[in-house]
């Protein structure tokens, strides 16, 4: 996807409760940890953008949840691990969530275990790159929806 003024990257759009597009943030020479949040929110602000013009969102019940809330960038650590993985999530009007996004950890949690990278029950950390505040998460059940 071209991301305006960002170049062409790959970027995964995931559902926790809400639909959350989601980027490594070394793709853009940013850290989740270390980068002044200015850069973070402009970055991910970019991709809300580029995603919101260029995909069409479904949902499988209610079409009122068929947008994209927001984009989290991530530290690239999908893999299992027993360490935290970081992540910055803007959503709505680029406000930064201090946590790491309840909706958004679920979000991705099913991203991870739908490309392979954790296992059902496997329980993650992860840890908000703003702030430092910790989740866990796990996916419990496969559901496969048709519609
Ligand atoms: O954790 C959550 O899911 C909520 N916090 C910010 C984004 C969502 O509204």
């Amino acid at each position: 996807m071209i991301i305006n003024g960002l170049g062409d990257i790959t970027v995964d759009i995931s559902y926790g409760g809400a639909f959350y597009a989601f980027v490594d943030a070394q793709t853009f020479g940013l850290d989740v940890n270390k980068s002044r949040t200015r850069d973070l929110v402009d970055a991910a602000t970019a991709v809300t953008k580029a995603v919101k013009a260029q995909v069409k969102l479904n949902h499988p019940v209610s079409d009122d949840l068929a947008f994209l809330y927001g984009t989290i960038l991530t530290d690239g650590k999908d893999e299992y691990s027993s360490e935290p993985t970081s992540n910055v999530c803007v959503f709505a009007e680029a406000q930064v969530d201090r946590s790491p996004t309840g909706s958004g950890v679920t979000a991705r949690v099913a991203l991870q275990f739908h490309k392979g990278l954790i296992a059902l029950n496997q329980t993650r950390m992860f840890q908000s790159g703003a702030t430092g505040s910790k989740f866990t998460g796990r996916a419990v059940e496969m559901v496969v929806l048709l519609f």
